[in-house]
């Protein structure tokens, strides 16, 4: 169920166990969050995202980016990218983000989907190069989606709606116990671009 009017509390643990996850809500206003987005749009070096699934190379409909403070290496999906160095409105974002969540990050992957037709697969995101329990913080702009998370024993399912604007930070075990998707969907028919901020560990 979407609540509409109660304030969210970022101590809430949305997980009920084996994990934490805290939503804050929008973090940025109306008029920041457009400003953000159109700059995001226009601004950033969208790719088609590469990756090779069960030794096949496919390359997604949905556009990715990678940028951070040094030019680091990162590795997933068996695909390896270089960072671009962040972008004055990439560092004005990551500022309130470490503000917001307490924590620090040294690199952001970006993630545009054209339409509710383009999703995210499950997955959880502890790649060798990402720091062990690492602080993953994800921000949303433009269309809100559902983002789903399922226990990989248990199966037991979570959901949460990311607004425009929004923060939200996995912590802790997540990623150990936890999978996550971006359901897609024939209802939605504007782009959404999502930001997890992340801590690659130096090389
Ligand atoms: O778009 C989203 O909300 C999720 C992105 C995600 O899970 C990722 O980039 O690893
Ligand atoms: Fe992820």
């Amino acid at each position: 169920m979407k609540l509409f009017d109660e304030p969210f509390d970022p101590n809430k643990n949305l997980l009920p166990y084996d994990g934490q996850v805290q939503y804050h809500g929008r973090i940025f206003n109306d008029e920041q969050s457009s400003y953000f987005y159109n700059n995001l749009l226009n601004k950033i070096e969208w790719e088609h995202d590469k990756a090779i699934i069960f030794g096949k190379e496919i390359i997604t409909k949905r556009k990715v980016a990678w940028y951070a403070q040094k030019p680091f290496s990162y590795t997933y999906s068996k695909v390896t990218k270089y960072a671009t160095p962040w972008t004055a409105a990439l560092q004005r974002i990551k500022e309130e983000v470490e503000r917001k969540s307490g924590e620090t990050y040294n690199s952001c992957l970006l993630n545009l989907y054209h339409s509710g037709e383009e999703g995210m697969a499950w997955h959880s995101d502890g790649e060798k190069d990402l720091k062990k329990n690492g602080a993953i913080a994800s921000v949303s702009f433009g269309a809100e989606r559902k983002f789903t998370f399922k226990h990989k024993d248990s199966k037991e399912k979570v959901e949460v709606w990311l607004e425009n604007g929004s923060l939200l930070v996995m912590k802790g075990t997540t990623q150990n116990h936890w999978l996550h998707r971006l359901p897609p969907t024939k209802k939605i028919f504007s782009p959404r671009v999502n930001l997890t901020f992340r801590t690659i560990v130096d090389q």
